[in-house]
């Protein structure tokens, strides 16, 4: 049970940080990794093709201002990739989150919403899910506390 997280610039880590914590608490093994498409474009397709021989099942991959980064590992494997538009520069991620989510067919990448690493390594959990039981197990236990929590919660009167 193996995932990868790249990101395009070490101003990335505290954005990407979060899914690392989300693979952490759901006890999926990881690697992390800061290359950059247009920056280290063969050091990336080389790391590429080693993440594919290692057994890695699902990328994430964060980018922001123009986020060629994920849909460019897209291009070199069909293990799924999901996209994280970092909202670095002046316009809120905006930039990034078209740049991922506007990919052309056939090569697609699941996009969340700006900064929302977690959510994209909930989504790869899931993803790992499919194959992994204790994994979906895992999952479902953690939903149904959620759902135990906010239930509790906003069973509750609310002072306003
Ligand atoms: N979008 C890309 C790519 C790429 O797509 O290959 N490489 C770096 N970046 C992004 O540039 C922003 C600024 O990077 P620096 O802080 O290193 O200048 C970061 O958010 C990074 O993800």
């Amino acid at each position: 049970m193996k995932a990868a997280i790249i990101f395009g610039s070490k101003s990335d880590s505290p954005v990407m940080k979060k899914a690392a914590d989300v693979f952490r608490e759901f006890g999926v093994s990881y690697s992390a990794h800061i290359l950059s498409a247009h920056r280290v474009p063969e050091l990336l397709r080389e790391t590429i093709e080693t993440l594919e021989k290692d057994g890695t099942e699902v990328i994430i991959a964060g980018a922001g201002l123009a986020a060629h980064l994920p849909g460019v590992i897209a291009s070199m494997t069909i293990l799924p990739v999901i996209g994280v538009p970092v909202s670095s520069g002046g316009l809120g991620g905006m930039d990034a989150l078209l740049s991922i989510v506007q990919m052309p067919k056939p090569i697609p990448v699941a996009t969340v919403g700006v900064d929302n690493a977690a959510n994209a390594a909930y989504l790869a959990c899931q993803m790992l899910a499919l194959k992994y039981e204790p994994l979906r197990e895992k999952i479902i236990a953690f939903r149904d506390r959620m759902k135990a929590d906010f239930a509790r919660e906003q069973g509750q009167g609310v002072e306003l």
